[in-house]
C-alpha cells in the first residue's frame, strides 16, 4: 500500500499525566515520570503516546485549561524535561501525540486577562461577549460543567461565553488573530518534533452562540482546512479530533483525505449506549448488546476509504470499560481481555487509556467529598438543588464520573501502588495489590500480555490493519461476531459478552485454527461451541 500512513498501522497509549508516575514525591505525575517509564511501554508495544495536556495551568480542570501553551506545569516539570521526552520516546519508536486545548483557554492565560480589563482592549475579541438580554443571560446556552454558559463579568456588564467551566472562556474562532495564534503555537510544538495532535472539543470552535449553535458550526471546516494548510499539512503526523456528535457522514467531512482536515475522529456513538434517551451522561440506562453491535458495525462499514476509524472503549472522561460493561469481580481478567480483543481486531487506529492493559478498576466513592472533578462536583450541587436523592446522584458518579479512570497507575505493591512515595492527588485503588504492573508481567496469562499480543498481531498482520468487516447475524444477542476479509484470508472474531456460558452451533463454519483467546483452547468446532462467561477468541477459517 503506497498512500499507508505510520498511523494506520499504529497502536496509541494515552497517559493521563496526573496519574501516571510521579518522580519527586509531592503526590503527582510529572514527565521525568513519564520517560522513567517508556521501558514499559516499549515492552508493550505501541507506537505513540497521546498525552494529555502538560501546559501551564491553574488546574480547574486538570490541564484542560491553559494558561500557557507553550510552557509546562511546573507541577509536571520543565520544558526541557518535554524535550527529554519527546527525545527518549523517539529512540524507542514512540511518537508524541500532544493534547490541543483550543476551544478554550484558562481565565488566566494572558489573552483573558488582558480581555477582561475592559470593552476597548485589542484582546477583548479573542473571547465572545455579549450584553445581557431582559437583564439577565444572553440564551439559554448550557455549560458541559452544569449552569449557564455564560458568565457575568461584573467589570463591563457583558457576559462571557464558557462551554465548560466558568474558568474555561471560549475563545472566539471568528476572530482571524485567534486562529494565527493558534498555527503559530501548533507549528512551535511541530518544530520540536511532535507527532501530531488530539483536538480536544474540536467541533465547538465553529459556534454560533447567538443562533445556540455549538457543534458542526458552518465554519467548522473551513477552519480545519485552514488549520491543515497552515501548521500539519506538510508533516507526516497524527491528528484526531474529539467530535461527541459525529455520525458516519459527519466523520467523513473531517477525515476524507481529499478534504485534507484530520486523519480521524473520537466518535461517541457506542459510548452514549448506557445513557437515557434525552437525558445527560449521568442519566443510566442498562447497555443493550444488540445496539452495540449495530453501531459498531455500523462504524466500521460506513467510513469506507472516506475516513478512518479510531477505536476506543476507555480514556480520561470515561469510567473504565471493564467495570461499565464487564464484570470487574469474578470475570475482571476475563471480560478485560474480552473488550481488548473485540476492539483490537477491528478496523482503525485502537487506543489504550493507561492501566487498561493492567485490567484497572473503577474507583467508587460513598460521598462527593471525595470526588475531586469539577464536572461531577457541579453536577451533584446542582441536583442536590432540584431535589435528586444523594445516593442516587453518587450511584451516577460511581458509574459515569471521571474520577473512576483518573486513580494513580497500579504499578506494584509497594505503598501508593509505586506511583509516589508522597501523597497522591487522588486515592490509589485500594486493589493495587492484586492489580498493578509487576504483577501483570510475571503472569503470561495477563491482561497485558494479552494487550502486548494483539498489538503484535496487528503488526504482523495486515488483515488486522486492512481487513474487510462483516457483522455475523442471527447469533445470539449476547454474542458479538465479525468476520475480517483480506486477500482471501478471513479471520472470525467471536466474543460471549455474557457471564452465562452460550451454547452455538453453526455447523457451516466447521473446525477452525485458533489465533488468540482468553481461555485456553487449540481449535474451535463451530458444530458444537460451548463459550464460557466472556470468551473472546479470533479463529482462521480460509
Ligand atoms: O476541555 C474541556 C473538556 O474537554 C474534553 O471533553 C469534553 C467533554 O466531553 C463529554 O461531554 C460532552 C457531552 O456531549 C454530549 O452533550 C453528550 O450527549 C453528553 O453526554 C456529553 O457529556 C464528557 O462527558 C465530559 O466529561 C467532557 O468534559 C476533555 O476530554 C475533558 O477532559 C475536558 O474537561
Amino acid at each position: 500500500m503506497n498512500n499507508t500512513k505510520w498511523w494506520q498501522t499504529a497502536v496509541i497509549y494515552q497517559i493521563y499525566p496526573r496519574s501516571y508516575q510521579d518522580s519527586d514525591g509531592d503526590g503527582i505525575g510529572d514527565l521525568r515520570g513519564i520517560i522513567s517509564r517508556l521501558d514499559y511501554l516499549e515492552q508493550l508495544g505501541i507506537t505513540a503516546i497521546w498525552l494529555s495536556p502538560v501546559y501551564k495551568s491553574p488546574n480547574d480542570d486538570n490541564g484542560y485549561d491553559i494558561s500557557d501553551y507553550q510552557d509546562i506545569m511546573s507541577e509536571f516539570g520543565t520544558m526541557d524535561d518535554m524535550d527529554e521526552l519527546i527525545e527518549q520516546a523517539r529512540l524507542r519508536n514512540i511518537r508524541i501525540i500532544m493534547d490541543l486545548v483550543v476551544n478554550h483557554t484558562s481565565d488566566e492565560h494572558p489573552w483573558f486577562i488582558e480581555a477582561h480589563k475592559g470593552k476597548d482592549n485589542p484582546y477583548r475579541d479573542y473571547y465572545i461577549w455579549r450584553d445581557p438580554v431582559n437583564g439577565g443571560v444572553p440564551n439559554s446556552l448550557r455549560s458541559t460543567f452544569s449552569g449557564s454558559a455564560w458568565e457575568l463579568d461584573e467589570v463591563s456588564g457583558q457576559y462571557f461565553l464558557h462551554l465548560f467551566s466558568r474558568r474555561q472562556p471560549d475563545l472566539n474562532w471568528e476572530n482571524p488573530k485567534v486562529r494565527q495564534e493558534v498555527w503559530d503555537m501548533m507549528n512551535f510544538w511541530l518544530d520540536k518534533g511532535v507527532g501530531g495532535f488530539r483536538m480536544d472539543v474540536i467541533d465547538l470552535v465553529g459556534k454560533i452562540p447567538d443562533q445556540e449553535i455549538t457543534g458542526n458550526g458552518p465554519k467548522l471546516h473551513e477552519y480545519l482546512q485552514e488549520m491543515n494548510r497552515e501548521t500539519f499539512g506538510a508533516h507526516d503526523v497524527l491528528t484526531v479530533g474529539e467530535t461527541w456528535g459525529a455520525t458516519p457522514e459527519v466523520a467523513k467531512l473531517y477525515s476524507n483525505p481529499d478534504r485534507k482536515e484530520l486523519s480521524m475522529v473520537f466518535q461517541f456513538e457506542h459510548i452514549g449506549l448506557d445513557q437515557q434517551d434525552g437525558g445527560e451522561k449521568w442519566d443510566l440506562k442498562p447497555l443493550d448488546v444488540s445496539e452495540l453491535k449495530q453501531v459498531l458495525a455500523k462504524w466500521q462499514t460506513e467510513l469506507g476509504n472516506e475516513g478512518w476509524n479510531s477505536l476506543f472503549w476507555n480514556n480520561h472522561d470515561l469510567p473504565r470499560i471493564v467495570s461499565r460493561w464487564g464484570n470487574d469481580k469474578q470475570y475482571r481478567v476475563q471480560s478485560a481481555k474480552m473488550f481488548a480483543i473485540l476492539l483490537h481486531l477491528m478496523k482503525g487506529t485502537p487506543y489504550i487509556y493507561q492501566g487498561e492493559e493492567l485490567g484497572m478498576t473503577n474507583y467508587p466513592i460513598q460521598d462527593i467529598s471525595e470526588a475531586q472533578d469539577i464536572e461531577a462536583i457541579n453536577m451533584y450541587h446542582e441536583r442536590i438543588g432540584q431535589g435528586y436523592a444523594k445516593e442516587a446522584i453518587i450511584q451516577s458518579i460511581n458509574a459515569k464520573g471521571r474520577d473512576n479512570a483518573r486513580t494513580p497507575m497500579q504499578w506494584d505493591t509497594t505503598r501508593n501502588a509505586g506511583f509516589t512515595t508522597g501523597e497522591p492527588w487522588l486515592p490509589v485503588h485500594p486493589n493495587y495489590k492484586e492489580i498493578n504492573m509487576e504483577a501483570n508481567l510475571k503472569d503470561p496469562d495477563s491482561v497485558f500480555h494479552c494487550y502486548r499480543k494483539l498489538i503484535e498481531l496487528r503488526k504482523n498482520n495486515p488483515i488486522v490493519v486492512w481487513g474487510e468487516f462483516e457483522l455475523v447475524t442471527g447469533v445470539p444477542d449476547q454474542v458479538f461476531m465479525y468476520y475480517r476479509r483480506y486477500e482471501g484470508h478471513t479471520w472470525l472474531v467471536t466474543a460471549n459478552f455474557s457471564g452465562e456460558p452460550i451454547t452455538l452451533e453453526l455447523p457451516e463454519l466447521g473446525q477452525a485454527g485458533f489465533i488468540i483467546g482468553n481461555y485456553s483452547r487449540d481449535h474451535v468446532d463451530f458444530k458444537q461451541l460451548q463459550l464460557q462467561p466472556y470468551e473472546a477468541f479470533v479463529v482462521i477459517l480460509a
